[in-house]
């Protein structure tokens, strides 16, 4: 494997050998700093989503297209429109909406069009939407504060920050400021316990997994007994994925950048889900033919002809899959719609709950 890979084997290293020290000044008298049984850390390595992948030739149309493109932006129109319709009659009833607030901190223009994205759905679906944005150097007290207003406001029933946060904020304390009861997201640490845990419910479900198993649904795709393999392992994307796909009772896998010989892995899967931001990692030969193949990776490169100045592409060779699976979901187009209908879905729950409606 190249360098990258050799450098994080390297560098996550020292969580054994820290194990070894702690045990060493330990001794045996003091109990109360026992070093741990089980290591828990993740590689503290920056992954760079580029490690080893195949760059070889794009195969455009060397097999016959015998995949069908999952039309993830007409299904979401779908769940949007029955949204619409449930909070009409909400409305009609007890005069109240849904309400989602979402807070932007900074300027990426990725994040800019999703959140655009995420109003302009609210919009369609008579979802109120309040937005708040922030300069890119704003303080943690600034958010924290906005935050405490949203989670006391009875009209607002969910609540999302954006994401990725700027770096010199504390995502985890300010992931948790969010009420339980208005965490549209999921990322609650609670709720994802929750997930994982049999005999247990989520408040929430995260959205962009919701997303994909709305997907393969929807798509008429059984996903009971079939061998799953997730690639990513983050908690807004993989993770998640991965648990729900097992509350379905798939066989899953996943794989993240430590993971060897992916290729192999991922080709016994029927049902291949990656979340991993790396064009074109996943390439024709390593999807077993027929397998359903849903890509959540948005990868923002430029493309002055488009009308913000750049364009999204998946994590998935698309151009090849088609020729090898059996349904593949496309970028833009697939799960990046779902995620925003599953959001207002999530909002509507929310509000059906407060309000005590059926
Ligand atoms: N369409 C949608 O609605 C959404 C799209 N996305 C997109 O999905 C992608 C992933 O997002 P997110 O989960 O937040 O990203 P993160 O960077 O948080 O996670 C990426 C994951 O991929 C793994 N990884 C990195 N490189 C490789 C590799 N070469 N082979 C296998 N695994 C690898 C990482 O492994 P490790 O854990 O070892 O570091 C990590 O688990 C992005 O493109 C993002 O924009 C995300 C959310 C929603
Ligand atoms: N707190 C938080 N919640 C999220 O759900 C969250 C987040 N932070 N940070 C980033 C990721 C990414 N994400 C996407 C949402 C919509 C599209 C989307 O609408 N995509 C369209 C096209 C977008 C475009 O118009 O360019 C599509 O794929 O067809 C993509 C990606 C949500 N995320
Ligand atoms: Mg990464």
């Amino acid at each position: 494997m190249t360098v990258m890979w050799q450098k994080g084997l390297k560098k996550s290293m020292p969580s054994t050998s820290r194990a070894v020290n702690t045990l060493k000044h330990n001794h045996c008298y003091q109990i109360r700093k026992s070093p741990p049984l089980v290591s828990l850390d993740f590689p503290d390595i920056w992954t760079p989503n580029s490690l080893d992948y195949d760059h070889s030739p794009i195969q455009k149309g060397s097999n016959e297209q015998t995949a069908a493109v999952i039309d993830g932006k007409s299904i979401s129109e779908e769940i949007i429109s029955g949204i619409a319709s449930e909070v009409s009659r909400m409305k009609e009833s007890i005069g109240k909406v849904p309400g989602l607030a979402v807070i932007l901190v900074g300027q990426r223009r990725d994040s800019q069009t999703y959140v655009r994205n995420k109003i302009k759905a609210c919009e369609e679906a008579g979802i109120k939407s309040l937005m708040t944005e922030l300069p890119e150097d704003c303080t943690e007290d600034k958010i924290l504060s906005a935050l405490s207003s949203f989670n006391e406001n009875p009209s607002i029933h969910g609540i999302l920050v954006q994401l990725p946060l700027p770096k010199h904020l504390d995502e985890e304390k300010i992931l948790n400021m969010v009420s339980l009861e208005k965490d549209v997201d999921g990322f609650n640490p609670l709720n994802m316990g929750n997930l994982a845990m049999r005999g247990r419910e989520p408040v929430f479900i995260p959205c962009t997994a919701k997303g994909c198993i709305e997907l393969l649904l929807r798509s008429g795709v059984e996903i009971m007994g079939k061998k799953a393999v997730v690639i990513g392992r983050s908690n807004i994307a993989g993770l998640p994925t991965s648990l729900l796909l097992q509350r379905h009772h798939a066989t899953v896998s996943i794989l993240h950048a430590l993971s060897k010989n992916p290729d192999q892995i991922t080709r016994q899967a029927d049902i291949v889900v990656t979340a991993v931001g790396v064009p074109n990692l996943v390439r024709g030969h390593w999807l077993k033919p027929g397998a359903v193949v849903i890509d959540v990776g948005t990868y923002p490169i430029e493309d002055p002809s488009s009308e913000f100045g750049y364009r999204l592409i998946g994590d998935v060779c698309y151009e090849e899959a088609l020729g090898v699976a059996s349904a593949v979901t496309p970028v833009p187009g697939g799960v990046g719609p779902m995620t925003i209908a599953m959001l207002l879905s999530n909002t509507l729950d929310s509000a059906k709950r407060v309000y005590d409606i059926t």
